[in-house]
C-alpha cells in the first residue's frame, strides 16, 4: 500500500442529480476502507484511462447506467492525504445517462438533496465536493470604503445587481462606531437580494448585527471555540498548515487561503503558486478559496486545484463611476 508520501491514486466520481435536484450517493460496502460511508459513485482510475472514460466505465460497472464520456463536465478536483495513501478526488457532474442507477455490487443507494448532504457520514475528502455544490464559486471582498460611503454603498449595489451572492467587508481603517451605520447599510442591502456578508475581523459588531465574520489569521490563536452560532457565517484567512489546522478546529465554514499570486495588497508575501495550495489542500477538510490576484476567470484552474473557488479585492470591485 502506497504510504502517505507515496503517489497520489487518481479517483474519480460522479454527481448525479434527479429531476428535483437530489445528488445519488452509494454506500461503501463492508470489508473496504471507510467501510457504511457513503459516498459519490465512482472508483480507480485505471492505466491509461481518461478521467470521463474511466469514469463512465465505473458508472457502467457499479450502477448499470450508461454515461457517455463527453457529458461529464469538472466540478473539482481534491487532492487528499489519508493516513495510509494520497488521492486525487476528481468529481464531475453528469448531464445525461440512460437507464435507472442500481446498486449493481450490493451498495445501498440514496438519492440526497444538496442541503441534507451533511448529515450522511462521508469521507473527509468529499466536504470541499459538498461545499461546492453549495456555495458560491467566487466572492468580491471590498477594498476600504474611503470617506464617500454613499459611494461606497453603490458599487456594492452594483455587485448585488451583478448576482454576487457573497460578499467580504473589510474596513480595517474605521474604528467601531464609524463602521457600525457603514456595515447595517451594506447588511440591509445584501439582506434584501439574498446574500451573505461577511463582517472582516470585528467579531462584536457582527453579533449585534447579526452578520457573519471572516477572522483574520492573527485572531485565530486566542480563540477556543467558533465565535458565532451554526447559520451564521464564520470565515478564516490563512496561509500556512499551522492556521488551516487552528480554523479547522474552531470549526469555521470555509477558509481563504494564499496569496496564490504576487499581489499589490500584500507585497512582502510569498505567493504559494497553485502547487503550494494543493498540497496544503491535502491536508485539510475546510473549503477553501484561493487568494491573490486571481480573478473570477480563474475559477476552473482553482477548481483543479481543489479550491471552492476565488476570493478577491481588486479584480471584483466594480470601477468609479
Ligand atoms: N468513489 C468514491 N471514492 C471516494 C470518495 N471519497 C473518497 O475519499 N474516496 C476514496 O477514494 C478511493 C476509491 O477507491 P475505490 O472506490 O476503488 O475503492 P477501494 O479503495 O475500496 O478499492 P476496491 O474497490 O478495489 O476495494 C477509496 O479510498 C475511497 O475511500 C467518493 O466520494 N467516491
Amino acid at each position: 500500500m502506497p504510504g502517505p508520501e507515496g503517489r497520489r491514486l487518481h479517483v474519480v466520481a460522479a454527481v448525479l442529480e434527479d429531476a428535483g435536484g437530489r445528488v445519488l450517493l452509494t454506500r461503501r460496502t463492508e470489508g473496504r476502507d471507510l467501510a457504511g460511508a457513503w459516498e459519490f459513485p465512482g472508483g480507480k482510475l485505471e492505466n491509461g484511462e481518461s478521467p470521463a472514460a474511466g469514469l463512465a466505465r465505473e458508472l457502467h460497472e457499479e450502477l448499470g447506467i450508461a454515461v457517455d464520456p463527453a457529458d461529464c463536465s469538472p466540478l473539482i478536483a481534491v487532492p487528499f492525504a489519508y493516513a495510509d495513501k494520497r488521492i486525487l478526488l476528481d468529481v464531475f457532474r453528469i448531464a445525461r445517462w440512460e437507464g435507472a442507477p442500481r446498486g449493481l455490487e450490493s451498495q445501498a443507494l440514496a438519492w440526497a438533496p444538496p442541503e441534507r448532504l451533511h448529515r450522511y457520514p462521508m469521507p473527509p475528502a468529499d466536504r470541499p465536493v459538498i461545499a461546492a455544490l453549495r456555495q458560491p464559486g467566487c466572492y468580491p471582498i471590498t477594498p476600504e470604503p474611503g470617506d464617500d460611503h454613499a459611494a461606497f454603498v453603490e458599487r456594492i449595489e452594483r455587485l448585488l445587481t451583478a448576482g454576487w451572492r457573497r460578499i467580504q467587508l473589510r474596513a480595517r481603517r474605521l474604528d467601531r462606531d464609524a463602521l457600525r451605520p457603514l456595515a447595517a447599510q451594506v447588511a440591509a442591502r445584501c439582506r434584501e437580494a439574498g446574500a451573505e456578508l461577511l463582517l472582516n475581523g470585528d467579531i462584536a459588531l457582527a453579533r449585534e448585527l447579526a452578520l457573519g465574520v471572516h477572522l483574520r489569521a492573527d485572531q485565530l490563536p486566542g480563540l477556543k471555540r467558533r465565535p458565532l452560532p451554526e447559520g451564521q457565517p464564520v470565515a478564516a484567512s490563512c496561509h500556512d498548515a499551522d492556521e488551516l489546522a487552528r480554523a479547522e478546529a474552531l470549526g469555521v465554514d470555509f477558509a481563504v487561503l494564499g496569496p496564490v499570486r504576487p499581489t499589490a495588497s500584500h507585497p512582502g508575501a510569498a505567493p504559494l503558486g497553485w502547487d503550494g495550495f494543493a498540497a496544503l489542500r491535502e491536508r485539510t477538510t475546510l473549503p477553501l478559496y484561493a487568494l491573490g490576484g486571481l480573478r473570477p476567470d480563474d475559477i476552473a484552474e482553482a477548481r483543479r486545484h481543489g479550491a471552492q473557488g476565488v476570493a478577491g479585492i481588486s479584480a471584483f470591485w466594480p470601477p468609479a463611476r
